[in-house]
């Protein structure tokens, strides 16, 4: 992200959700963004996700022009490249772990086998070989959001983005999953992570803080 500014206006204020923001990072990063409620950090994600665009300035994720790029282009980067996780984990509840894993891939025309074999093995590597077939609500708030992030890798996307993560986990699944994303890092995806969390920096790489839209480098 270069000089990127995002405001909200309405007849009353403007607020500047991102104030000429830089920001950079690469493959096998582990990135921890903190900030206090309502200084910006989902408004940044939204923009890396091209889920918002920004006013002005350069979002390139990959050889993608994020900030020019259409819908169609957008909503590909998120199928193919970018995954999100969100605080709460947004399963589908009918379906279970492994149907919800891979979703993504039905969605990008895999044949329904495939797709469940890819599935299976997503959840593997994220430490979830056992309850594949469960449904979200037989599985604890820590394998749901592991369940989260392995639908986001599927397809081959290298690239997390996790908005409050551990928001809905006890300490013990927080540390887990800050460590299942410091695994994931070291295996070469870039996680940036936005967490209120204090021990996100304990296994992050690097360590930002976003003040009033504005992103500060932190360590
Ligand atoms: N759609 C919107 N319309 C108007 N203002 C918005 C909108 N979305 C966000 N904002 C404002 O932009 C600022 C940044 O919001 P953002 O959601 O990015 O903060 P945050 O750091 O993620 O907060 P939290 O930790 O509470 O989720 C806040 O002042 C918020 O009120």
């Amino acid at each position: 992200m270069s000089g990127v500014c995002r405001a909200y206006r309405s007849a009353a204020e403007t607020v500047w959700a991102a104030r000429d923001v830089e920001f950079t990072a690469r493959a096998g990063e582990f990135v921890c963004v903190h900030g206090a409620s309502g200084s910006g950090k989902s408004t940044l994600l939204n923009l890396l996700a091209g889920l918002d665009l920004p006013d002005s300035g350069e979002i390139r994720v990959g050889d993608v022009d994020v900030g020019t790029a259409d819908e169609a282009r957008r909503a590909a980067l998120r199928l193919r490249t970018v995954g999100v996780v969100f605080q709460e984990h947004n399963l589908i509840e009918e379906f279970t772990a492994a149907e919800n894993v891979a979703l993504p891939l039905e969605a990008r025309g895999l044949p329904v086998g495939e797709a469940h074999e890819e599935a299976l093995a997503q959840l593997a590597r994220v430490g979830l070989s056992g309850p594949a077939d469960r449904l979200p609500w037989q599985l604890s708030g820590g394998q749901r959001q592991r369940v989260g992030v392995a639908r986001a890798l599927t397809g081959r996307r290298e690239i997390l983005l996790a908005d409050e993560p551990t928001g809905a986990l006890d300490s013990a699944a927080t540390r887990d999953l800050f460590g299942l994303f410091r695994e994931l890092c070291d295996e070469g995806v870039l996680a940036v992570v936005c967490s209120h969390d204090p021990r996100c920096r304990e296994y992050a790489d690097t360590v930002h803080e976003v003040v009033d839209g504005r992103l500060e480098f932190r360590s």
